[in-house]
């Protein structure tokens, strides 16, 4: 599905080279599910963020579905993006202007879904995620941990093939954290290929496999 192929990032820095990405290869199958793991400030946010097309590598190859990623132009790579992937962010990016409803529903109509069938899809996120009572409120008047909750029904809302998501869990409660990892092991079984960034043991444990990120590069 994805060929990430000798990805060099780096940001210049008084004159010198910062390396963020030294020369990162990985593959990902179709059904696989990724947990990396690494030190704060190891790179795994910046490779996250070039998987989801978000960013882009200084040197190196990426192909998605076998298209080439860094060639492409960018309306093709927004496509791409919204027709496939669903993002988490470590940061929930949610609109602020937006209600939670709205937030949700915000991929289905760049995916061209019916407004019948938007209204169905947001409905049962609302409910799957126990956040019916909120859909009038705003970003703003959530908690952390709700906003989270808004980014990971946001990212499922468009049924993605390939769900990306960054420290999903970091402001959850445990019980929560548990129920959003049974979740994804459910996502995956029905195919989703799912790559989480973790700093837990424990939530790294539900992917297939676990790569470890030091000073930019795989280990
Ligand atoms: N604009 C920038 N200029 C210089 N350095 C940058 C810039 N943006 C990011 N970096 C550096 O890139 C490195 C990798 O950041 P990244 O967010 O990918 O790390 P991370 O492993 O996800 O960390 P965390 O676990 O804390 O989220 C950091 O050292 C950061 O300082």
């Amino acid at each position: 599905m994805i060929q990430l192929k000798h990805l060099f990032k780096w940001y210049n820095v008084g004159g010198t080279r910062s390396f963020v990405l030294k020369d990162v290869s990985l593959d990902i199958v179709e059904g696989d599910f990724i947990s990396i793991m690494g030190p704060s400030g190891s790179g795994k946010s910046t490779l996250l963020n070039i998987i989801g097309m978000l960013d882009e590598p200084d040197e190196g190859e990426y192909i998605f579905m076998d298209e080439n990623v860094l060639e492409m132009k960018a309306k093709k790579r927004t496509q791409l993006y919204q027709s496939h992937i669903g993002y988490v962010f470590q940061a929930y990016h949610l609109l602020d202007e937006l209600t939670v409803y709205e937030n949700i529903e915000t991929p289905l109509i760049y995916k061209d879904i019916s407004g019948k069938e938007r209204k169905a899809i947001v409905a049962d996120m609302l409910d799957r995620f126990g956040i019916v009572g909120k859909k009038d409120l705003f970003p703003a008047q959530l908690s952390g941990g709700q906003q989270q909750i808004v980014g990971i029904a946001r990212a499922l809302a468009g049924s993605p093939k390939l769900l990306l998501a960054d420290e999903p869990t970091g402001n959850l409660n445990s019980k929560q954290g548990e129920e959003i990892m049974e979740l994804f092991k459910q996502l995956n079984d029905d195919g989703v290929t799912i790559i989480q960034v973790t700093h837990s043991e424990k939530n790294a444990e539900y992917g297939k496999r676990i790569v470890n990120m030091l000073d930019g590069q795989l280990k």
